[in-house]
């Protein structure tokens, strides 16, 4: 049986899951789209070929020929449309970030535990990339004994122009390096910092880059470089250093040219491009996961205790003092 899966929001990211859904994942298709931009929502539904167009994300997700939603709407619309799937007991796979207040996480995991089981798969898509599980699994073998730091550079070769805020740096794009921080060390975080170095003269007028340091409840720290305007390529680093070793994630380009007496290796034009193999095998669980009825990989929990990090790293970065980091005491769905 094939999963017929409701998009809501069809802008850069749906576009792709549609087209990944349609041409390349397997007991799968997409029967329904919507978008506040109904043009956009029609050119969407022509790349796949049963898809009805709705005029907003209540009706698609009632709808009788719709299994489970896929929202990849703006963070800010995330609730409205998590919470009436739930109500209909359709599994979800919500984009990152599960939604942009930490109320509204709490609301989102308040209705799934009423439900009394995992429906919400949020797309924190590095957990699915083999670098970063070969990564995970290092630590997790023990090979390099305790780990005690771990560092992330996140590079963004430009973003939207006059769209991306300051405050995105932290909430759209370092949240992709609290949720490894907290899935590589398997710890929540305590405290943050967030400083800004001089910015970048070639970007538009943002707090660009910035550097955080995170300390974990257990001690370990998590460094991150975050940069929005490198113009170069989409560069994303990670070096776990322990007790007894050191892994970090090699270059993502799979071959290296010689000639001219210089070497070189393609770095790619963005996230579309580095995470490929990263975004399939996230959507393939979810939707072995949603076919059952359920949800595993990231949850609700992982996505509001990032919302919860990601808010203290907003309030350090504009007061540069440090900010703690308080969760409230996590539901037995989501374990321990
Ligand atoms: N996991 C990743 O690496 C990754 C990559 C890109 C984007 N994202 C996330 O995906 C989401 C979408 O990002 P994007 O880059 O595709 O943005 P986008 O602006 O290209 O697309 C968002 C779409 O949602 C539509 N929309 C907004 N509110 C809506 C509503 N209430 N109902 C229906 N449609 C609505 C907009 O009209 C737009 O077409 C964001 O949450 C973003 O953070 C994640
Ligand atoms: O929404 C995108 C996406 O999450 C990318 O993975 C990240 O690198 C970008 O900075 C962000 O804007």
């Amino acid at each position: 049986m094939s999963l017929r899966i409701g998009v809501i929001g069809t802008g850069m990211i749906g576009q792709d899951h549609i087209r990944r859904i349609t041409h390349v994942l397997p007991n799968c298709e997409v029967t329904a789209v919507t978008d506040v931009d109904r043009a956009r929502a029609e050119s969407a539904a022509a790349m796949t070929p049963n898809a009805a167009v709705y005029d907003a994300a209540a009706p698609l997700i009632a709808a009788d020929n719709v299994d489970a939603v896929l929202i990849a709407s703006w963070g800010p619309a995330h609730e409205e449309a998590i919470l009436p799937a739930l109500d209909a007991g359709k599994p979800i796979f919500c984009e990152k970030p599960l939604a942009t207040t930490q109320d509204a996480c709490l609301r989102i995991i308040d209705a799934e535990v009423a439900t009394g089981r995992r429906l919400i798969q949020v797309g924190f898509m590095r957990r699915y990339d083999a670098a970063y599980k070969a990564l995970k699994a290092t630590v997790d073998s023990g090979e390099i004994g305790a780990p005690l730091l771990f560092h992330s550079v996140h590079r963004n070769a430009s973003v939207p122009k006059g769209l991306y805020t300051s405050d995105m740096a932290v909430s759209d794009t370092m949240v992709h390096d609290i949720d490894v921080s907290r899935w590589l060390l398997d710890d929540e975080v305590a405290r943050v910092r967030v400083t800004a170095a001089k910015p970048n003269s070639l970007g538009e007028d943002l707090r660009d880059p910035i550097f955080a340091v995170m300390e974990m409840r257990g001690g370990a720290l998590a460094t991150v470089e975050v940069s929005v305007n490198i113009g170069y390529g989409y560069d994303i680093r990670g070096e776990i250093s322990a007790e007894k070793g050191a892994a970090s994630l090699g270059e993502s380009n799979p071959i290296l040219v010689k000639t001219s007496e210089k070497f070189s290796g393609r770095v790619p034009a963005d996230w579309r491009e580095r995470f490929i193999a990263a975004y399939d095998a996230e959507i393939a669980e979810w939707v072995i996961a949603a076919s059952k009825g359920g949800a595993t990989g990231p949850s609700a929990w992982d996505g509001y205790a990032i919302t919860a990090v990601s808010d203290a790293a907003l309030k350090a970065a504009n007061t540069g003092e440090a900010a703690d980091v308080t969760l409230v005491d996590r539901p037995a769905l989501y374990g321990n």
